[in-house]
């Protein structure tokens, strides 16, 4: 059976953020991601954790100025000031909500810059933060994203998140397996886990239905298919990582709307049993 941590920058949107957890908890819930938590105290999310009962098993470090259009810094020549800036202060939140795992996202590729270089740039800032983040007991994650939800970004394959993480050869350094953007970029969804999962190389999986991104029960992926799938080749192989709910409801933010899109996990057969 496969553990769904809630994405609260997505789910619940009809609550204010710090709202949001006691909201997932109510609906079975045991552990949440979210995107940035850099505009609440850490402390404060860490009470919040504790009060609901709640893990924190993903965040993403600073990703540079979202509001301005950026969407990470590890592949821009340049920024590796912010981007090493931005680790630390990863690193500090995931310290202070016991959080395993940190998504490093890579950026949108700058017109003009040669491929090889913005690379070389990758995979020199993903080699120093992999050994910040070992030194700190934690896991990086890097994410294949499709380019039509982040036109220009830097990493978009499977077959090259993995082969990025067998060249740095960090422990640490994993792949965070969206099969939302798998299915966009790539389909063959299901081999791809028969594939990945047994290499040890994938921290964490994503879902979300195709192509709207609402819940996994509306659209083109058989995700109750994909489930057992999942379930029989951790079984094998002894993955137990979590399953990240990164969906926007398709009730939009009125009130009650994610709960009333989880029945999901009923007919898909994969909610956890209560307590
Ligand atoms: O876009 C996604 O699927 C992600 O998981 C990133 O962390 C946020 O854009
Ligand atoms: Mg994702």
């Amino acid at each position: 059976m496969p553990r769904f941590a809630a994405n609260l920058t997505m789910l619940y949107n009809e609550h204010a953020f710090l709202e949001r957890f006691a909201a997932a908890a109510a609906d079975g819930f045991r552990g949440v991601e979210f995107l940035f938590p850099y505009a609440f105290p850490a402390e404060e999310l860490a009470q919040r954790l504790r009060d609901h009962g709640l893990q924190q098993v993903l965040f993403n470090a600073p990703p540079g100025d979202w509001e301005a259009g950026e969407r990470g810094l590890a592949c821009l020549p340049g920024r590796e000031a912010d981007f090493r800036a931005g680790v630390a202060r990863a690193l500090d939140y995931a310290q202070a909500l016991d959080c395993p795992r940190i998504h490093l996202m890579a950026g949108l590729a700058p017109a003009g810059v040669e491929p090889a270089a913005l690379q070389a740039v990758y995979e020199a800032n993903l080699a120093w933060a992999a050994e910040q983040a070992r030194a700190a007991g934690r896991e990086l994650l890097i994410e294949p994203i499709n380019t039509r939800d982040m036109p220009g970004y830097f990493l978009n394959r499977q077959d090259e998140a993995h082969r990025i993480v067998q060249v740095i050869q960090a422990p640490n350094l994993k792949v965070q397996f969206d099969l939302y953007h798998c299915q966009i970029v790539e389909g063959d969804v299901a081999m791809k886990i028969r594939q990945y999962l047994p290499t040890g190389r994938v921290g964490h999986i994503q879902i979300a239905g195709v192509p709207m991104r609402h819940e996994p029960d509306l659209g083109e992926l058989n995700h109750g298919y994909l489930f057992e799938v999942i379930d029989e080749v951790a079984a094998s192989c002894g993955w137990t990582g979590w399953i990240g709910c990164e969906y926007r409801p398709a009730r939009g933010s009125v009130a009650g709307a994610t709960s009333a899109g989880l029945g999901w996990l009923d007919t898909l057969g994969v909610r956890p049993p209560a307590g």
